[in-house]
């Protein structure tokens, strides 16, 4: 069966609907190339019609598109070898066996998910042959605060909004009229009510209920409604502003996120919406879910994962005091693929440095670790913590999350090698021998950054900031004043 969102995907831009604006602003810079010669950053949500506007825009243009995923670590490569400032005249098409006229748009996806799949400067590296390339590239991305601060000032931004339902129904239409499907209005508006920003499933939607060819009802149409799954976004809204304890939980099952993965999103989020009282309820909550994933983990019994279910959804919306409003800018928590080799030298390293087991360090210190330092703040524990693993660029970006190598966590490096240097030369094994003496050190953030003190109990419960995102945090060094 062929799906109708490949069949009727727009082949020129006029097609594109919904979003006028920034199809207009993408064809005008794709008009001008030859001036700017800027890459450009298309985002929006899922579904809206980007991948498609960047194909559609290449064939107004007359131009071969090239497809690659910016999260693969060889595309830097290829866009440098094929696009690049050395091979002017080397076109993709060319390369790889096409008539070798004309432009190639390079169609870059997944741009916000670079980090944590790159080598050491590779991040950068892409950057620079976006910035440099011979050729027009569009970037394609979902959460455009996702991507490097680097990689987004090398290129324009074009945003696609979510497409409106009234924007939805003449799609729809038309795609009836061209399957010969004869429907009553009111089953185009409800499929466009129910999928109001997401044309990709308003279409997917109308093909499940279509599929029979029969005169589409809205009775059709109400039992054809696919159980909806929840975004992560809309569950966290759920969850930390609205919905009992009970209905959290309903809403949690709705979401396409394992508990692991949901956790994460939680424990992330939380302290963004929870102060006080309520906030250390909720991490009461998530460190009993917690419990019950290491449950899992080692036992591998699924089953559990209901139990910690009930803890992140339920537990954190019953620690909450009321309800809440308002808009959050949620984040995404760091994920560690076990797969991942960054993850893998750092948890060996962090193991190796502590003296206990890879799962140990994963699981019971980096997470310490990456709270402790996260977004390199506060910098001189960040430092301290670099210098005492010797944590080069790349692992200094993975354990804060800051994304990828910038300006600060080169900075961080740089002061982190330097304090190595200065330890070494002031009293040998400074470290190695005895760690105490770190400790005595008064502001000396490297004993709060060492393994072992963060299983110190003593911390008075902090000072109520509980991510250190308050301030710049100078003069913080104490375990307690960032957990
Ligand atoms: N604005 C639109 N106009 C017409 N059709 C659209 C539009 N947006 C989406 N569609 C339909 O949905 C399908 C998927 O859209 P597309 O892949 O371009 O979305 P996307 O924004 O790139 O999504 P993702 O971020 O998931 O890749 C298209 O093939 C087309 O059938």
């Amino acid at each position: 069966m062929v799906d109708w969102t490949e069949k009727y995907r727009p082949s020129t831009l006029s097609a594109v609907r919904g979003n006028d604006k920034a199809r207009d602003a993408l064809a005008e810079w794709a008009e001008a190339w030859d001036d700017h010669r800027e890459a450009v950053v298309v985002h929006g949500s899922p579904g809206v019609g980007k991948t498609s506007a960047a194909h559609a825009l290449a064939s107004d243009m007359g131009w071969e598109t090239v497809e690659l995923n910016a999260s693969d670590q060889r595309t830097a490569d290829v866009i440098e070898r094929f696009a690049g400032r050395a091979s002017k005249n080397t076109t993709l098409v060319g390369a790889t066996g096409g008539d070798g006229g004309g432009r190639q748009l390079v169609i870059l996806d997944e741009a916000d998910n670079i980090h944590g799949n790159y080598d050491r400067g590779g991040a950068s590296a892409l950057t620079r042959v976006v910035k440099d390339a011979d050729q027009p590239i569009v970037l394609i991305a979902n959460d455009y605060y996702d991507m490097s601060r680097g990689l987004r000032n090398a290129c324009r931004e074009i945003e696609f909004r979510d497409v409106s339902a009234r924007s939805i129904v003449p799609v729809l239409r038309d795609i009836c009229r061209r399957e010969g499907i004869e429907f009553e209005a009111d089953a185009l508006d409800r499929i466009a009510e129910v999928n109001d920003g997401d044309l990709r499933s308003a279409v997917n939607d109308l093909q499940a209920a279509a599929e029979d060819g029969r005169r589409l009802t809205v009775d059709d149409v109400a039992t054809g409604d696919r159980d909806r799954g929840l975004d992560v976004f809309p569950f966290l809204d759920a969850v930390l502003k609205e919905e009992s304890a009970e209905e959290a939980i309903q809403s949690a099952y709705r979401v396409d996120e394992t508990p692991d993965d949901l956790t994460k999103w939680v424990a992330e989020n939380a302290p963004k919406v929870y102060e006080g009282a309520e906030l250390a309820r909720a991490y009461d909550a998530l460190a009993d879910a917690d419990r019950w994933l290491g449950r899992v983990r080692a036992s591998q019994e699924y089953g559990y994962w209901r139990y910690a279910t009930d803890a992140l959804a339920g537990g954190v919306a019953a620690a909450r005091d009321g309800s809440k409003g308002g808009w959050t800018r949620f984040s995404r928590p760091q994920f560690w693929p076990s797969s991942d080799s960054t993850a893998d030298e750092v948890v060996r390293t962090v193991a190796e440095r502590g003296g206990f087991s890879m799962a140990t360090a994963r699981r019971e210190v980096l997470p310490f670790l990456a709270a402790m330092t996260h977004h390199c703040k506060p910098r001189d524990l960040t430092v301290a913590m670099a210098a005492y693993y010797d944590f080069d660029a790349e692992a200094v970006s993975f354990v804060t999350g800051s994304g990828e190598t910038t300006n600060k966590v080169a900075g961080i490096v740089e002061d982190a090698n330097e304090r190595r240097a200065s330890e070494m030369e002031e009293h040998s094994g400074a470290f190695g021998g005895t760690r105490d003496e770190g400790i005595d050190d008064g502001d000396d953030a490297a004993a709060t950054a060492a393994p072992e003190s963060t299983a110190d109990p003593e911390g008075d419960d902090g000072n109520g900031e509980p991510d250190g995102e308050a301030d710049d945090d100078e003069g913080q060094a104490g375990l307690s004043d960032f957990m």
